[in-house]
């Protein structure tokens, strides 16, 4: 009897509990401050930070790890590679040079040519900057050859003067630029010129061609007069992925730069480290004696292998006293015709050529990244002659 008795006791104790739990739940869970709270918004917001977010919880630590801890590198740009480049520059220097090459065929294949004919012919070349000898060896040879076979037709004197222009501008010469590393040391280039020829411009151009032949390039801005200068290097080589050794101070002795960046290129085991100069005009003494100073001061480290003088081609013959300044200074081994884009003079490669007995080796036919062409003498003749 008892047994049963404290079998109903429990269960009673057990109703009475139970229930006194259940309500307090529904008691609890209808107070407004122990509501549930929202659902949390997705983790993963594209959106990126914005100003409503600043005051967010912290990120777990898995989303801080998605996060790229710095910007991501510039794109390095891909250089134009040398060999297509004169092609591809072919009609803008056609372009340029329309008149020379009409008004030559025109005369030549006009007909009659008597003694005044060709004298216009040898004063179309003069003012081509071909240069007196030169003209007047052309218009001889072609001379010879017209009484020789008795023929004026156009196409046939296309030819000849074709050959005689290439004849001219001596296709035998040597235009390789180095840019190899020769008996376990870099290539060192040093890039002269007067004032705005296109030094700068042309040592960054110069540096994208050898990049694009997978050189590993240096470059040295000594030319600490313009305090923009060594920027403007700066800038166009870290376009291709190439360090620049400058100095921060303004007015720099530009000979220890030059030196620094030699001692730099061996230290780094560099195919070759190319070295801008400030402008200076030819007949400044001192600024020549500063030249010969950088040069002598490179050699106590290294050869120079390449002495490269930048010549802007629309000043003409003037452009030829500069160079023969330079050369006296610095053994000069190339030249650069720079702005032969905007020039209907073209016969200036052969002028300085001949009286330097330098070959040009670049030609620049444009302001673009890519507009640096290794020289080539037919295909600048064709263009000639377009
Ligand atoms: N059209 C054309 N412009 C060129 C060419 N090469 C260079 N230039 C322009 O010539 C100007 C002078 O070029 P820079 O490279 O600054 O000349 P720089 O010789 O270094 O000048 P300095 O250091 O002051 O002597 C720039 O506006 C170039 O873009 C070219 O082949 N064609």
């Amino acid at each position: 009897m008892d047994s049963v008795l404290d079998f109903l006791y429990s269960v009673w104790g057990i109703a009475v509990v139970v229930g006194v739990l259940v309500v307090g739940l529904i008691v609890g869970l209808m107070r407004p401050g122990r509501r549930r709270p929202p659902a949390p918004p997705p983790d993963v917001d594209v959106r990126g930070p914005g100003p409503a977010d600043t005051a967010a919880p912290e990120a777990p630590p898995h989303d801080a790890a998605a996060q790229p801890s710095t910007p991501p590198a510039p794109t390095l740009e891909r250089p134009e590679r040398a060999g297509r480049r004169m092609q591809r520059l072919r009609a803008r220097l056609a372009r340029s040079n329309t008149a020379f090459g009409r008004s030559l065929l025109a005369l030549l294949g006009g007909g009659k040519l008597d003694e005044e004919a060709w004298e216009d012919v040898e004063d179309t070349l003069i003012a081509s900057d071909l240069g007196v000898e030169a003209a007047t060896q052309l218009v001889d040879k072609l001379k010879q050859r017209v009484s020789a076979e008795g023929t004026t037709d156009e196409e046939t004197m296309r030819g000849w003067l074709r050959e005689d222009l290439i004849e001219l501008i001596d296709p035998s010469m040597d235009r390789r630029i180095s840019s190899r590393r020769l008996e376990d040391r870099p290539a060192v280039l040093l890039v002269v010129g007067v004032n705005g020829t296109g030094k700068t411009t042309t040592v960054g151009k110069l540096a994208r061609v050898m990049v694009a032949e997978e050189r590993k390039v240096l470059l040295g801005a000594a030319d600490t007069f313009r305090a923009a200068a060594a920027d403007q290097l700066q800038t166009w080589g870290a376009r291709v992925g190439v360090d620049t050794i400058r100095s921060d101070k303004e007015g720099a002795d530009p000979a220890a730069v030059a030196f620094d960046a030699v001692k730099a290129g061996q230290e780094s085991d560099a195919d070759v480290v190319i070295i801008d100069t400030a402008g200076r005009l030819h007949n400044k003494a001192n600024l020549m004696d500063e030249l010969g100073k950088i040069k002598r001061v490179i050699e106590k480290r290294s050869p120079i292998d390449e002495v490269l003088l930048v010549l802007d081609a629309t000043t003409g013959q003037n452009g030829l006293k500069q160079a023969e300044v330079f050369a006296q200074v610095v053994n000069v081994t190339g030249i650069v015709l720079t702005k032969l884009d905007g020039t209907a003079k073209g016969g200036i490669v052969v002028g300085v050529q001949r009286q330097l007995g330098v070959p040009v080796k670049l030609v620049g036919l444009g302001e673009g990244p890519d507009d640096l062409a290794p020289f080539d003498p037919a295909t600048f003749v064709d263009a000639l002659l377009d």
